[in-house]
């Protein structure tokens, strides 16, 4: 195999596929992943994640309707539940590298790191190409504290082969919440351990108290200003001891502390890549320190949420900015956020408190849509919408959602945002009723 390429990309997730195949058409490219092709969402995140989600949807959906027509709640068989998990994973790394290899990328598996501006070297052979891309991801934090080592993480999680009878998660984000809420629903005693007393600290709050008594709601415990100590095994599982007076017995303990940038071997010193405490630093055109270097995905500073969508549109970009160089800064169009509980919580756009504390600017329409036909009909406890408008402009610049169609919501009405339309223009369109969409124009209040 020849080692001279136009671009090589390292990291085969969204991010760096996003960009690989961008670049395919026009260039010589290639991909070295040290792991599993597809990267994070589709082997040990997002997908799967939803996978068991599925189950869990079916089980709220029907729990609301008892005595509304439907007898019993099903349990959830896990065993089951993770070799359906399974039929759709364990065929994401074939397929990743064919779909490469199908569109003319070469691809190497193994662990680079660089040499020079300008070469890597991967299992002793240097590659050179006339720009890098790293795209190489995250990986969860495990908190330093005694007995670290008996610590799993959502990777763990979503390859169980039974579910623990008792769980403790130790974080209050997305990772923990939507993992609780699986756990929780398929019979587990589910503990979270938060360090303060916020939850989803990038969504309102409003909206999360919410979100946090509905979870109590289906049994799981949080347990507030509270941080892990040390870990330590019992005859039959752990005992967690906390800086409170509490102290808990599980079968199971996860991090779900949040999520550190994959550099350490990569030896960007030697490519002339600076590294601040969040990721890789880049300019407005994902460019690094480096300008041949360009870094997009989840191991950027950045200020953006680290999500699928957002790594892609990153990928894209970069390709577009090697393809050619006179392409503006990168400008993100507006990025929903979707939390996978019970029910979602989603948002979009202008930021709440931020609407709020600009009352000249925006107006805040805060409707609770428990009533509405559309979520009546599914008798979800408690439904809610808020959308937010520019007051010179008359557009919709922001929402928040909770519901379980939230994920359904946010995105019809991201793609109001994009396209600018206006209540007076819904107003012409005509959508199948009854649905989601229908209730659209309603959301301009
Ligand atoms: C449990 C969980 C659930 C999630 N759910 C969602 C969701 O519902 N929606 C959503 O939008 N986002 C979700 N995310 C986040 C989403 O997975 C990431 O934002 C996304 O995968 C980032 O893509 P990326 O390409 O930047 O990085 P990654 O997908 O992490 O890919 C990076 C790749 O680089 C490889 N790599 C790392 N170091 C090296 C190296 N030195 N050499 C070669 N290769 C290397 C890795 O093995 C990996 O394949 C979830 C994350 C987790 C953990
Ligand atoms: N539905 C989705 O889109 C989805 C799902 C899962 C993950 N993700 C992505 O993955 C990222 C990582 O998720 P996450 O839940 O691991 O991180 P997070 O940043 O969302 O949450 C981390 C949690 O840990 C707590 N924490 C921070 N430092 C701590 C410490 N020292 N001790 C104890 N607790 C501490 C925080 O208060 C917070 O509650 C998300 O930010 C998101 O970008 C997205």
């Amino acid at each position: 195999m020849t080692t001279e390429f136009d671009t090589i990309i390292i990291g085969a997730g969204p991010g760096g596929l996003a960009a690989a195949y961008a670049l395919a058409p026009h260039q010589h490219v290639l991909v070295i992943e040290n792991d599993l092709w597809g990267g994070t969402c589709p082997n040990r995140g997002c997908d799967p994640k939803k996978m068991l989600y599925s189950a869990v949807e079916a089980q709220d959906h029907a729990g609301h309707l008892q005595q509304f027509g439907l007898k019993g709640v099903p349990t959830i068989d896990w065993p089951a539940l993770m070799a359906f998990k399974r039929g759709y994973t364990d065929k994401v790394p074939a397929g990743t590298l064919s779909g490469l290899q199908a569109a003319n990328i070469a691809t190497i598996h193994g662990e680079p790191h660089f040499v020079a501006t300008d070469q890597v070297v991967v299992a002793g052979v240097t590659y050179q190409a006339t720009n890098f891309i790293i795209a190489t991801g995250q990986a969860p934090v495990i908190p330093e504290i005694s007995g670290r080592d008996y610590l799993q993480t959502s990777t763990d999680f979503l390859a169980l082969p039974q579910l623990p009878k008792r769980i403790a998660l130790i974080g209050a984000g997305y990772v923990a919440l939507e993992l609780a809420n699986i756990a929780a629903s398929a019979g587990a005693e589910v503990h979270i351990l938060q360090h303060n007393q916020r939850i989803l600290r990038s969504f309102p709050e409003n909206y999360t108290q919410l979100l946090s008594a509905a979870l109590t709601a289906k049994g799981i415990t949080f347990h507030w200003d509270t941080e892990l100590t040390s870990v330590t095994e019992q005859a039959t599982g752990f005992s967690l001891a906390t800086n409170t007076t509490l102290q808990l017995n599980v079968d199971a303990v996860f991090a779900a502390s949040g999520r550190r940038p994959q550099l350490a071997s990569l030896n960007l010193e030697q490519a002339g890549v600076t590294i601040v405490a969040k990721g890789i630093s880049v300019n407005d055109h994902l460019q690094t320190t480096n300008p041949r270097i360009y870094a997009v995905g989840d191991v950027i500073a950045k200020t953006q949420p680290k999500l699928t969508p957002v790594s892609s549109f990153e990928g894209r970009y970069a390709a577009r900015t090697i393809l050619d160089i006179g392409v503006a800064a990168i400008a993100y169009p507006p990025m929903p956020q979707v939390v996978y509980a019970s029910p979602q919580l989603a948002q979009v756009g202008v930021k709440l408190g931020d609407a709020k504390q600009q009352p000249e600017q925006y107006r805040v329409v805060e409707q609770d849509t428990t009533q509405w036909y559309t979520f009546n009909r599914l008798k979800e406890p408690l439904a809610k919408v808020t959308t937010i408008f520019d007051r010179t402009t008359q557009q919709l610049v922001g929402a928040v959602v909770y519901a379980s169609i939230a994920e359904e919501v946010i995105n019809y009405l991201t793609l109001l945002m994009n396209s600018q339309v206006t209540q007076a223009q819904l107003g012409q369109r005509i959508l199948a009723y009854p649905s989601p969409a229908s209730d659209l124009a309603y959301y301009y209040g």
